[in-house]
């Protein structure tokens, strides 16, 4: 049995369209932050691999922190967001860019846009590879993103459905 483990899905973003978006938001972000320090706190589980493709994107001396949120059960959000794990080390004074896989509701990435604000950084930013606009329940900046995708739940490429599919190396969509 393969990864899919019997599933069908159909990609939605194949291996060389994330390569190349991801490149260009490297390339950004190399350019944004030249000549300051960066450190990338990437948003697990999710984030896992988008993170490990966008800091080699990425052509600064920069540091790499985790931070974990959970809050969704299979396909829904409780709306309750919970830290798992914290970040190693405080961030007081540095520049933070925030690493997520997706932002849908937008839940997450405002409890910690909010968390990351008490601990005094001299800025905090988001990268965030898909943005879901039909689900959003409160606004977020995103400074980088990667793609607008449809209302629809995704998988692969670090995203998981009920904790599977995070090891596919594209974004696809489960069918019936
Ligand atoms: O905008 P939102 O509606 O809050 O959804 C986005 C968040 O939900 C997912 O994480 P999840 O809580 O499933 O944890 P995981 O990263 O470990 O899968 C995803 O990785 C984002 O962090
Ligand atoms: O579409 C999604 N797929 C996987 N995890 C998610 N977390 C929020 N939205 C999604
Ligand atoms: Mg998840």
């Amino acid at each position: 049995m393969s990864r899919l483990g019997g599933e069908k899905v159909e990609v939605l973003l194949s291996e060389a369209q994330l390569a190349a978006r991801i490149a260009e938001l490297g390339a950004r972000i190399s350019a944004d932050y030249a000549g300051q320090p960066l450190t990338l706190v990437g948003v697990l589980k999710g984030s896992f691999m988008f993170l490990a493709d966008l800091a080699r994107a990425i052509d600064l001396p920069l540091k790499v922190d985790f931070i974990g949120t959970t809050s969704y059960q299979g396909t829904k959000s409780s709306g309750v967001v919970r830290i798992t794990n914290d970040l190693s080390r405080p961030i007081d004074g540095e520049h933070i860019l925030l690493v997520e896989d997706i932002v849908d509701t937008g839940l997450t990435m405002q409890y910690l846009l909010e968390n990351l604000a008490t601990r005094h950084p001299a800025s905090v930013k988001v990268c965030a590879l898909l943005e879901k606009p039909a689900r959003a329940k409160v606004q977020v900046p995103i400074a980088y993103k990667g793609f607008s995708i449809p209302d629809e739940f995704v998988i692969g490429y670090g995203l998981d459905w009920d904790g599977r599919f995070r090891n596919l190396p594209f974004l696809g969509v489960v069918k019936p």
